[in-house]
């Protein structure tokens, strides 16, 4: 590992940040406090929600948030900082208040998933992971649920840490895409750090060291109670689902012959052949499995052509979000202490009105119709607003301000909650089987056209007039004191 010892996650951060902090140190503002939002501004593969993930590890990382002797010693070092600074870096842990969605929660564009108040270094040096983490666990969790969706009630296993982007994105994928809705995961580790059911069938290579399938699957089988067998190595429908018949028969109670597994050729043809040969062979309940660059729309084409499959194993283009490599999620600072100890908005302007950034310390509602149970949409409010005080709420789009409805016999539902006091974990993340069925749950409060994987509607996230009004306000003072400088 070199002449720095251990890992620590602290410097696992873009140097800027750490150039930054040094600088508000200097300057004596490093604990003024600071609240920043993480948030994304367009929803993943098209999809019309996003599934978070990720606060497990986050609240890991903070808890455990500090520069150790060998970090020091590497920034005083290779990088060059001065002493006075790392004395004061090693001081640093994280002291702040965190308020996050929770795992499995349906989220959507420009709506703060995390806030952070915290003092503005310790908030700042966070950003870089935070970012890294949400972003690819949402990412994951929404492709997942994008292809359970497809799916629907037949198993689906992730099979695809061999292309993950290296190890971490492996087990922290395969957890995300459970709480997206996969039943299982071949991989062993993840199974024994979640608790996610494992699964498997065998490779082609154990065919191929016996040099033909009836050794292969016999030899399997000797050891095995519970077996799928591979059955596409040489030719699918002349030898391998004929020898795996075969070796079941033979075998007879002594196995369960779950199933057969096809990883090539045409999935839609071979799977009904093969059904017919495993019915016609009395193996009704032998299922089929299926594997080979599936994703959401290669299942779909394959059922709408009546292809035979019970089980899905699905690598590549889930553990890689292949079409979408990247979420995209930012974190904001949208206040910040002055000198006199109050709380100031911050803005960040931009020529693309979607990326002016909402200034204040802000609460998220779910607005829910109390007839029918479902959402009308999220509601962004200034922190000193109650909606579920209010008998009508005006809903209207951010940027598109005409708009418009009103909303009246709801339930206005915080979705955030507080999940660090202090620099304290103050909440219990849910065993992971709660956090996906709560996931799968939520899902009930979105009407369909949310929910459509091609060309959903775009889900409402609004801002409250109070909200609204404070941003153009913002908005304008920047402008004004533009002005002033150049006049
Ligand atoms: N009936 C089908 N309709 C649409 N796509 C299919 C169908 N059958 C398989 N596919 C998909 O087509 C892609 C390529 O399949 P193909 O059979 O060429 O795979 P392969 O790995 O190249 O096979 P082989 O190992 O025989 O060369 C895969 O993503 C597979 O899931
Ligand atoms: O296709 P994916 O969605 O990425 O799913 C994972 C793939 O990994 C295996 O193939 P591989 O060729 O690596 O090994 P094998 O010999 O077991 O087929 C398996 O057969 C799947 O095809
Ligand atoms: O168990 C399997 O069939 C499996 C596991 C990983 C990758 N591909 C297939």
């Amino acid at each position: 590992m070199g002449k720095y010892s251990d890992d620590s996650l602290a410097l696992h951060t873009d140097l800027y940040q750490i150039n930054m902090s040094e600088a508000y140190w200097a300057d004596g503002m490093h604990e003024r406090k600071a609240v920043f939002e993480l948030f994304f501004r367009k929803l993943p593969f098209g999809n019309g929600f996003a599934v978070f993930a990720g606060l497990e590890r986050i609240l890991d990382y903070l808890k455990g948030f500090r520069f150790t002797d060998s970090d020091l010693a590497y920034l005083k070092n290779e990088v060059g900082y001065e002493d006075d600074f790392l004395a004061y870096l090693k001081t640093v842990r994280f002291t702040g208040d965190v308020y996050s969605v929770k795992e499995g929660e349906l989220v959507f564009q420009n709506e703060p998933l995390i806030r952070v108040e915290a003092p503005l270094v310790e908030a700042q040096l966070i950003e870089t992971a935070l970012l890294n983490i949400v972003n690819y666990q949402t990412l994951i969790a929404t492709k997942a649920s994008r292809i359970k969706q497809i799916v629907q009630d037949e198993r689906v296993m992730e099979f695809g840490t061999r292309r993950a982007q290296e190890m971490d994105a492996a087990i922290w994928g395969t957890r995300a895409a459970y709480i997206g809705g996969l039943e299982a995961t071949s991989n062993v580790r993840a199974g024994k750090k979640f608790g996610i059911p494992v699964a498997g069938t065998h490779a082609h290579s154990l065919v191929q060291a016996y040099k033909n399938e009836y050794e292969a699957f016999h030899a399997y089988a000797k050891r095995h109670r519970d077996c799928v067998f591979l059955v596409d190595t040489y030719d699918t429908l002349k030898s391998g689902v004929p020898i795996a018949i075969q070796v079941a028969k033979e075998l007879g109670d002594k196995i369960n012959f779950l199933g057969i597994r096809l990883d090539s050729g045409d999935i839609a043809f071979l799977s009904k052949e093969a059904r017919k040969m495993l019915d016609a062979a009395g193996f009704t309940e032998t299922e089929i499995v299926v594997s080979n660059d599936l994703d959401e729309y290669t299942i779909l084409n394959l059922k709408a052509q009546g292809a035979r499959v019970d089980s899905w194993g699905i690598g590549t283009k889930l553990i890689t979000a292949y079409d979408q490599p990247a979420l995209g999620a930012v974190y904001k600072i949208v206040a910040i202490e002055n000198e006199h100890g109050e709380m100031e908005d911050t803005i960040k302007i931009s020529g693309n009105a979607e990326k002016v950034t909402t200034p204040g310390l802000k609460n998220v509602y779910r607005i829910i119709d109390r007839e029918n149970g479902k959402s009308e949409g999220d509601y962004i409010t200034m922190q000193d607003e109650d909606p579920a005080s209010e008998d009508h709420l005006k809903m209207f789009h951010p940027i598109h301000t005409f708009v418009s409805k009103f909303v009246s016999n709801f339930d206005a539902v915080n979705i955030h909650q507080q999940v660090i006091k202090k620099g304290e974990v103050i909440y219990e993340n849910p065993p992971l089987p709660e956090i996906q069925k709560y996931a799968y749950s939520n899902l009930g409060l979105l009407w369909e056209e949310y929910k459509r994987s091609l060309n959903p509607e775009e889900y409402p996230v609004d801002l409250s007039q109070k909200c609204w009004d404070n941003k153009m306000r913002n908005i304008q003072e920047v402008k004004e004191a533009i002005t002033e400088l150049k006049g």
